[in-house]
């Protein structure tokens, strides 16, 4: 069962109901854990049918499930279906089930990129669509909010050069469907995550998963409870107010270009040095 939430009211979004891809695991579970704590009514969405179940199951009240993948318009449309068919309204579209591999730029076969555009970008558009044409174009008074994960930082990942390219169409997206569907009443919010204690992070080479809490000014990993509020925060009336854009949370490495602290310029403690005041006031 979803415990109440940490920061935010009860019935922050008491009637509201949302859609969340890939819900049944990791990032997505929490995120669905906190809107329910927040009084929405939830629907998880994923390819494996027995995951979503246990999931729902554990979450208990006010989450049930529908199997599909999200690449797939049929799908697509059946999950939308589905929670339509349950609860008769749409309000929030978490666009979360997405991913890639680890892989050095030049070795990205073009199956493998095809593979992360077809998940990240074709998945996050196709779902959104099938959203947006169900429940809230053309119908006065309808509309809800789409956030979309993406990934951060957003000057480089080495290794993810075909999610960062799939997460920068995705942001792109985002800001221009903005503008399209404003008079609908249709918000979409970039989130633009950096790297997060889960699972499955742990896929990755061990040296990326040891020294990945070290590498961000923050010094630690996301925990998944913030991403959680992070999503019930944007699903919440403030995200219409931030429509179009991108918010970060990734332990700041949006805002530096490489490891902290930096090491060309750090001392043998590893400190950033502060310059030498000067001797005399200026004249
Ligand atoms: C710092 C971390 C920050 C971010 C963290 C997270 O996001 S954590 C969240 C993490 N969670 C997730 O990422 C979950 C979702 N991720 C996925 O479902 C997959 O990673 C996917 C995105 C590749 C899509 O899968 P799919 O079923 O559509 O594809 P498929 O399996 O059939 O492969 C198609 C082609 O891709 C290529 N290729 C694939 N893997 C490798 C590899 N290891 N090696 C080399 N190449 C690889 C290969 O060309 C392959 O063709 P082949 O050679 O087989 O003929
Ligand atoms: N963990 C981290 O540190 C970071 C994560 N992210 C992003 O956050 C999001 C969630 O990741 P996280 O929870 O960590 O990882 P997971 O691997 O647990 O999440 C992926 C989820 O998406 C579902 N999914 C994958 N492909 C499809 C598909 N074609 N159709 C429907 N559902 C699908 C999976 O379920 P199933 O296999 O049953 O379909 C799974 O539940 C992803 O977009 C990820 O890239 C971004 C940066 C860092």
């Amino acid at each position: 069962m979803a415990g109440p939430s940490e920061i935010f009211r009860p019935d922050l979004l008491a009637g509201r109901v949302a859609i969340v891809t890939g819900g049944g695991t990791n990032l997505g579970r929490q995120a669905t854990a906190e809107l329910l704590a927040c009084g929405a009514q939830v629907v998880i969405a994923g390819r494996r049918e027995e995951v979503l179940a246990a999931t729902a199951d554990e979450l208990g009240e006010g989450c049930s499930y529908v199997s599909g993948d999200v690449r797939e318009r049929a799908d697509a449309d059946r999950i939308v279906g589905g929670a339509l068919d349950r609860h008769g309204r749409l309000d929030v579209l978490v666009n979360n089930a997405g991913g890639q591999y680890f892989v050095p730029a030049e070795a990205i076969a073009a199956k493998g990129w095809r593979a992360v555009m077809r998940l990240n970008v074709e998945g996050t558009m196709t779902m959104t669509h099938a959203v947006a044409e169900a429940a809230w174009l053309g119908r006065p008074g309808a509309g809800g909010t789409v956030i979309n994960v993406t990934v951060s930082p957003h000057h480089g990942m080495p290794a993810m050069a075909h999610t960062g390219a799939a997460r920068a169409a995705v942001e792109a997206l985002t800001a221009e469907l903005a503008e399209r569907w404003r008079e609908d009443g249709v918000a979409l919010v970039a989130a633009a995550i950096g790297r997060f204690d889960t699972e499955s992070l742990r896929k990755y080479p061990e040296i990326v998963v040891r020294q990945a809490a070290r590498s961000v000014p923050l010094q630690r990993l996301g925990r998944m409870q913030e991403f959680a509020w992070l999503v019930a925060f944007l699903a919440s009336p403030v995200g219409h107010g931030l429509s179009g854009t991108t918010v970060t949370l990734d332990g700041a490495a949006d805002n530096w270009w490489g490891a902290w602290p930096p090491e060309l310029i750090a001392d043998d403690e590893g400190t950033v040095p502060t310059e030498a005041r000067r001797a005399e006031p200026p004249a």
